[in-house]
């Protein structure tokens, strides 16, 4: 979604418009041709199968030319009535701050060899620098490699983000995932970039030489909280069985917060229970997971899915997903606004199917104007409610500290918050609950 210029009236409070694609006409015109070309060709066929001997094959001529209309007329729809919506991010913005919902930014990731570490570590700080009300947002990754790896190219993300947040806020930065800022030439460099990309630096080579020898150095390991963790992975980490581990590697309510200076966002390190007699559903169990145990600790209203090979390039994303996820007018039939995804490292001249464009650009925007997308499994802002069932049938959650209403306002790292969160993150728990079977008997209201 792009902003497109627009002057604003005093006063004017539309969030956001809808328009028609200009090719509709011209494109339901041919539709209608193409329509009267396909019903000749079949009444061509069914005179021929009246009328001559050779049964078989034009029966299976018509059978083919029915199957071929059939797919032009699925996608023939998605060209029906194709929509373009621009939001005014910046008339959100103006709003007091009280009034943004909190955010839950999920990240999943599951393997340290293949899905490197420090990338994960930019999909987080692009998130938790967004231009959002830091104390608001909570970055949740999910680990399902269980790897110490991850964890402390995570602890270390904590830190750089406290330098790092600030000078994007203050500079108004577009790029705020490090890696792509700092390799990018098309910025000015002055002392406090230059600083700032010394630390970085000195960041990514601790993580990737940690990553290189494939163990985590227990002189990095300060704090006895997080050495009973990492003894889980004194052998090879991936595949065994191990219990929940969530750490709270950064809480909003004491960083930076009480000293005055800057807020931070929460960063929450889940890896949920690994069992071999439980399937755990690769990236949908991964996900579940998050939903509940982010419910128990911070049940945010909004909740943003995120792949770890992914960074946001427009720090005022949620703002905009904002603009049609709080519209009254719209609100309560409004499940999710997505996003399309953006390849990196592609062909200039390969503009099809490498950017599959017209999986994330061009059938997205005629799902649009007819019902809506579906999920493409990333870059979405749900609303927290829609797993909850239909507006009008609302499925309650086995345990209270689930239901979407509800405003999590104890401590993040209050014992019982925390000892709750563990409970929930089992990779099997929905199977194994009423909710579970609720849910599953009103399917589309869970991710699957
Ligand atoms: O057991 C698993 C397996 C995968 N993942 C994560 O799932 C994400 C997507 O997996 P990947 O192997 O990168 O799949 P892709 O084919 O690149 O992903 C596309 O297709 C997926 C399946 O439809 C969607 O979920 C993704 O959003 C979409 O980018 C990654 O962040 C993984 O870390 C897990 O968390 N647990
Ligand atoms: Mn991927």
């Amino acid at each position: 979604m792009e902003a497109h210029n627009r002057k604003h009236s005093v006063g004017d409070t539309t969030l956001h418009t809808c328009h028609p694609c200009r090719r509709t006409v011209p494109y339901r015109i041919y539709a209608v041709i193409h329509t009267c070309g396909i019903l000749a060709l079949m009444y061509h066929h069914v005179n021929s199968l009246l009328t001559a001997d050779t049964t078989l094959i034009t029966s299976l001529l018509l059978l083919s030319d029915v199957i071929l209309a059939f797919m032009w007329a699925t996608s023939a729809f998605l060209r029906f009535n194709p929509v373009h919506r621009s939001e005014y991010p910046e008339i959100y913005a103006a709003k007091p701050k009280e009034e943004f919902p909190k955010l839950d930014v999920f990240i999943c990731t599951a393997d340290p060899y293949k899905e490197p570490p420090m990338m994960v570590v930019n999909t987080a700080l692009s998130a938790m620098a967004f231009d959002y009300p830091s104390d608001k947002v909570s970055v949740y990754v999910s680990d399902d490699g269980g790897s110490s790896l991850t964890l402390f190219a995570l602890m270390e993300a904590a830190k750089f983000s406290k330098h790092w947040l600030p000078y994007c806020k203050n500079n108004n930065i577009q790029d705020r995932s490090p890696e792509v800022y700092f390799s990018s030439k098309s910025h000015t460099w002055d002392d406090e970039a230059d600083n700032l990309k010394m630390l970085y630096e000195d960041m990514k080579s601790r993580v990737e030489h940690v990553v290189d020898s494939g163990k985590v150095e227990t002189e990095y390991i300060t704090c006895d909280h997080f050495r009973g963790v990492f003894d889980l992975w004194t052998h090879k980490f991936t595949r065994q069985e191990h219990p929940t581990i969530i750490q709270v590697l950064q809480n909003s309510e004491t960083g930076m917060g009480h000293t005055g200076k800057y807020i931070v966002p929460n960063l929450i390190y889940v890896s949920r229970e690994k069992s071999k007699v439980s399937p755990h559903h690769f990236k949908a169990g991964a996900l579940n997971t998050l939903l509940r145990v982010s419910g128990v600790i911070t049940n945010s209203p909004v909740i943003l899915t995120l792949d770890c090979d992914m960074y946001s390039n427009d720090p005022t994303t949620p703002v905009r997903a904002l603009c049609y996820l709080t519209d009254p007018k719209i609100k309560s039939g409004l499940g999710y606004v997505q996003f399309p995804q953006k390849f990196q490292g592609v062909s200039k001249n390969d503009i099809y199917a490498c950017e599959y464009k017209r999986l994330f650009d061009i059938n997205m925007i005629g799902f649009d104007g007819i019902m809506g997308p579906n999920y493409v499994g990333t870059g979405c802002f749900f609303n927290r409610r829609v797993f909850y069932g239909p507006p009008s049938n609302m499925i309650l959650a086995e345990i209270d500290e689930h239901n979407p209403n509800r405003i999590a306002d104890k401590s993040i790292e209050a014992k019982d918050v925390l000892e709750l969160a563990h409970n929930v993150a089992g990779c099997n728990y929905e199977h194994n609950t009423n909710w579970g079977s609720k849910v599953r008997e009103n399917q589309p209201s869970h991710i699957r």
